[in-house]
């Protein structure tokens, strides 16, 4: 699955933005300008241990390679495990997480930046729960994009403690974070999660929604607030919603990735599967068609699915945990099931291009998300 392409157009932007290159210590977030366009305030990130890119590859673990006497050909050996030639193509690519408190609109971020929905959305709360990899490669750089839930504070239940590790263990294999607030906007969710944001990685603040901050100029002192909270690598004030504002942020993050190989083909866009994704939409089409009426905890398995030629046959069940729920799912005469179901299937008919036969069941199943075995069963690890 790994593509290697060589010859890009790639090293000569490494200098424009490189985060080694030129940060501005005397930028502070009043001369920013909030449209502008890079490193809203700069700070050196080289202190973040290690774990940025080598654009230079002026690693010195170079000296690994020994002569080799074994054979009569005189060819060198090469020892020291991986990693211990400098990496010498064009191409870039890095993991990023996706932090944040519920509702600051990580899933709508994940989305714009992949240019597809892999995520669902919605304006109900903590929606997202399985860690989902968008990819996007833009130029010579690969961005896998892992998006976490929210962290849970309000509920306590195994499916709680179940997010919160997966959150954390997400944490420890990424290049980048980007932590996500709402522009002018932090409170004790937000300083939770960022004090749970580990210390040697590079962390990007994300200052989403700006399009619903009306004066701009009070952001200011937010920022500056912002910045004493924690040495961010870099302010990006946007708007998740804004496509130039998306790209834009691709431009920043990029001298962050690696100099490595790219993980997926040029033109992946997730590594989940089409199952996986099906039960996604279906369960974006449920919390949107109830509004608040359901708690997070109803869930969809995926029962049955068939593939022939350009057709896909799909049931599926919604699983909540109380009789009242049911009946508020299906609705009067079903009317709401089936506009749950027929809504998911467009959508994904859309998405897989192919034609769908979707048929939803809905099954009460009491008390599983305090259940550590049930949690097993449906798939959360
Ligand atoms: N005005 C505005 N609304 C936004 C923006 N980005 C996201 N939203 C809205 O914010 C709400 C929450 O967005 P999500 O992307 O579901 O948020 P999330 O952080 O993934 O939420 P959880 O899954 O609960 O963790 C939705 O109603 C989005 O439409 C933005 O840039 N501007």
């Amino acid at each position: 699955m790994t593509s290697s392409p060589r010859g890009g157009p790639a090293s000569s932007d490494a200098a424009a933005g490189d985060p080694h290159s030129s940060p501005d210590p005397t930028l502070s977030p009043k001369e920013h300008d909030l449209n502008a366009q890079h490193d809203p305030v700069s700070h050196d990130p080289q202190d973040l241990s290690g774990q940025h890119p080598d654009p230079e590859g002026d690693r010195d673990d170079s000296e690994d390679v020994e002569g080799g006497d074994d054979g009569d050909d005189g060819a060198v050996e090469v020892r020291g495990g991986i990693g211990a030639l400098p990496f010498e193509g064009n191409t870039r690519c890095g993991l990023i997480a996706i932090v944040g408190r519920p509702n600051v609109g990580k899933s709508t971020l994940l989305n714009a930046l992949v240019g597809q929905k892999v995520s669902i959305t919605s304006r109900k709360a903590q929606t997202t729960r399985h860690r989902i990899t968008g990819v996007r490669t833009v130029e010579e750089s690969q961005f896998v994009f892992v998006d976490t839930p929210g962290f849970q504070m309000r509920h306590s239940s195994a499916l709680n403690r179940n997010l919160n590790r997966t959150v954390q263990g997400t944490l420890a294999d990424v290049d980048i974070v980007l932590f996500v607030v709402e522009a002018g906007k932090f409170g004790l969710d937000d300083a939770k999660v960022l004090s749970l944001l580990p210390q040697d990685k590079p962390v990007v603040l994300i200052a989403n929604k700006l399009d619903a901050v009306n004066r701009r100029a009070e952001l200011m002192p937010w920022l500056k607030s912002m910045q004493e909270r924690r040495n961010f690598t870099e302010f990006v004030p946007l708007s998740a919603k804004k496509d130039a504002d998306v790209q834009r942020l691709f431009q920043i993050l990029k001298p962050y990735l690696p100099a490595q190989e790219w993980f997926y083909e040029e033109d992946a866009l997730t590594d989940r599967s089409e199952k996986f994704l099906a039960s996604e939409m279906i369960r974006e089409k449920l919390f949107r068609l109830t509004g608040d009426e359901l708690p997070y905890s109803a869930t969809v398995v995926i029962d049955r699915w068939e593939e022939e030629g350009q057709l896909r046959r799909i049931a599926a069940t919604i699983v909540v945990e109380r009789e009242a729920q049911k009946g508020m799912i299906i609705g009067q005469g079903g009317e709401r099931l089936k506009r749950i179901g027929s809504e998911a299937r467009q959508e994904l008919e859309t998405l897989m291009d192919v034609r769908v036969f979707l048929e939803l069941w809905v099954k009460v199943r009491s008390g599983w998300a305090d259940s550590e075995e049930h949690l097993r069963s449906y798939g959360y690890e």
